[in-house]
């Protein structure tokens, strides 16, 4: 049985890796400080609560568990909050990568799945965003994941340290068996907003633009289930313990949907109203991102179970109505 340390596991998406590592025949360790996660997510597995910036706490947890590889979901990871306190961004999510990757050198782990990210591209220069697409990120969130897939680079060539980068698009949707979901508080992502919206625990949504270049002037966003990004990463595990060589791939459905649309499509799956607030454009926001996960369905064979933002929205509601 393969052993794997999820860095990060208490939070949205590695609560959910967790979870489907486990039902895939995994054994998990997770490792998460609860800055922005949950102990109560951790349903599967053993969670050790303390922080990746710890070296005597990495030491002691690799010294007593044999890992086959690491996944790294910890991180700070709001745009508008990066750009006020870039700082906090760097410190954790360089710096504290940096850590957690020397004590992987020290013990010999040499496969790593990384949270990458599409703010890690800024502006498109294309309709769609595929691995030969320039990234020059325009806010210091995603200009601290591009150092990490760069320092990444170094350390295969330097160490032998395999990595997989993994460049989500805007991860959506709770488990479909409705056992977990998104629990950020504050809560900024524009899906859970939105049902809350829906549900009454607030008043409206902000919209924050509608003077953008698209078609309905609000931002395009390319959505992609929290399921299908955790089938992603056991292909991507599987791809790197085969090849031995380390790669980036980008992870979406290839659809844009509007900040309007998103509103649009929960009033129809909720049967609610949803009253909106027009606001200005929030900062470090690209007006549109939108993947081409061509290379990641040839190469990985990965195909997405719940590409419909309906279903998205359909789970994270249930979600939201059981919390
Ligand atoms: N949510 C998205 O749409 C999205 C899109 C692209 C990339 N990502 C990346 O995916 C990863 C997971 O995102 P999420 O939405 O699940 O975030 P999250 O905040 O829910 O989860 C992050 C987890 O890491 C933990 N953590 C943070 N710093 C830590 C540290 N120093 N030591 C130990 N644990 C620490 C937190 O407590 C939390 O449980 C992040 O790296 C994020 O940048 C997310
Ligand atoms: O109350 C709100 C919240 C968000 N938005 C807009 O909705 C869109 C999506 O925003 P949000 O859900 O906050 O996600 P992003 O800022 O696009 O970032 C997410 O998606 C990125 C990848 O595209 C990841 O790197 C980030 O970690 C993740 O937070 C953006 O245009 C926001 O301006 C609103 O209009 N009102």
């Amino acid at each position: 049985m393969q052993s794997i340390l999820v860095v990060g596991g208490a939070g949205y998406i590695g609560s959910h890796m967790v979870k489907y590592l486990d039902r895939a025949g995994y054994r998990v360790v997770v490792l998460d400080n609860l800055s922005t996660g949950h102990a109560d997510a951790v349903r599967y597995g053993e969670l050790i609560v303390g922080d990746m910036a710890d070296s005597e706490l990495l030491d002691r947890l690799f010294r007593s568990h044999r890992f086959d590889a690491v996944m790294h979901f910890a991180a700070f990871s709001l745009v508008g909050e990066s750009v006020g306190n870039p700082g906090k961004y760097y410190r954790n999510n360089v710096a504290n990568t940096l850590n957690l990757l020397d004590a992987m050198v020290r013990h010999q782990v040499r496969h790593f799945v990384f949270s990458s990210t599409a703010a890690t591209f800024g502006e498109p220069q294309s309709d769609r965003i595929d691995e030969s697409h320039p990234q020059k990120p325009i806010n210091p969130y995603g200009r601290s994941k591009l150092m990490v897939e760069h320092l990444l680079a170094d350390y295969d060539a330097a160490y032998g340290l395999k990595s997989v980068c993994l460049r989500y698009f805007n991860a959506a949707g709770a488990d479909p068996e409705g056992e977990l979901g998104e629990r950020h508080n504050p809560e900024t992502h524009l899906i859970p907003l939105v049902l809350q919206a829906a549900s009454g625990r607030r008043s409206h949504i902000h919209v924050f633009g509608t003077d953008y270049d698209t078609p309905d002037g609000s931002c395009l966003r390319d959505y992609i289930h929290v399921q299908d990004l955790c089938s992603a990463h056991q292909l991507a595990l599987q791809w790197l313990q085969a090849r031995q060589q380390s790669q980036q791939f980008n992870l979406g459905n290839g659809d844009g949907y509007s900040v309007l649309d998103v509103i649009e499509t929960a009033r129809t799956v909720t049967g609610q109203q949803i009253p909106v607030l027009i606001e200005d454009r929030r900062a470090g926001d690209p007006a549109r991102l939108i993947a081409d996960a061509t290379f990641a369905h040839q190469h990985l064979g990965w195909k997405p179970e719940y590409p419909a933002l309906e279903d998205m929205i359909a789970h994270a509601w249930h979600w939201e109505q059981s919390i």
